[in-house]
């Protein structure tokens, strides 16, 4: 039997919605820290919002391109993951695996296929990869747009290596992503919003039955 569909509701700013998550049956939860983001949560509302989540559903902090003093100060709150979602090397997510002792997801940006044959450079380094659309040139953040990408460049990936993905999913095209490329897992931030950063629980409800309802 296939593994069970990992779903991750990401951008988490409140108890509430972070209720509402575990409540609708969620796998994990994110929690974004990276100032540009309508989603951006301090330092503090995240050591709040960690310890709420641990031991009911798993918490991921995302962060861009972190500094070693940022992934400790993070690392120190206790999450289940760090999702490092910028320009990170190879090398660079070893260094920070190493460093923060947590399961580490890293984020590739699909636009091309030579987006989908870099992946593989990172599956020993990564705990696991999220495939999210690549930004348009000029965007003011890597990720959160709202912005889904070409599905079908992803028959090119090597069907070893296992993937979450994300990218302008939302209640009305999880089941059809699902179906397309059997993911590991389905990660949404935008698609379950009624305005940037405002969370909509009917939309989360909605996601994930849908999503459960395709795997
Ligand atoms: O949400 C953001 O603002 C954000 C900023 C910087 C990096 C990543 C960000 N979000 C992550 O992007 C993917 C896809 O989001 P969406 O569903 O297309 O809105 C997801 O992992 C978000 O958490």
């Amino acid at each position: 039997m296939a593994d069970p569909l990992i779903v991750k509701i990401c951008g988490i700013k409140t108890y509430d919605m972070l209720d509402v998550a575990i409540a609708a049956g969620a796998d994990m939860v994110g929690f974004m820290h990276f100032p540009r983001s309508p989603r951006h949560v301090s330092i503090d509302e995240l050591g709040g919002l960690i310890s709420a989540a641990r031991g009911r559903i798993e918490s991921c902090v995302v962060l861009v391109n972190p500094d070693n003093s940022s992934v400790a100060e993070v690392a120190a709150l206790g999450p289940d993951w760090i999702q490092l979602h910028g320009p990170e090397t190879p090398h660079r997510v070893e260094a920070i695996r190493a460093e923060a002792g947590v399961e580490i997801m890293k984020a590739l940006p699909i636009g091309a296929a030579e987006d989908v044959a870099h992946v593989a450079d990172f599956t020993e380094v990564a705990d696991r990869v999220l495939l999210d659309a690549k930004p348009p040139k000029g965007a003011d953040r890597p990720g959160g747009l709202g912005e889904s990408f070409d599905w079908s460049l992803l028959k090119a990936l090597d069907p070893a290596i296992p993937f979450m993905l994300s990218g302008g999913l939302t209640p009305d095209n999880v089941a059809e992503a699902i179906r397309s490329v059997r993911p590991l897992g389905v990660d949404v931030s935008s698609g379950v919003e009624r305005a940037p950063g405002v969370k909509d629980r009917r939309l989360i409800e909605a996601f994930i039955r849908n999503a459960r309802a395709a795997s």
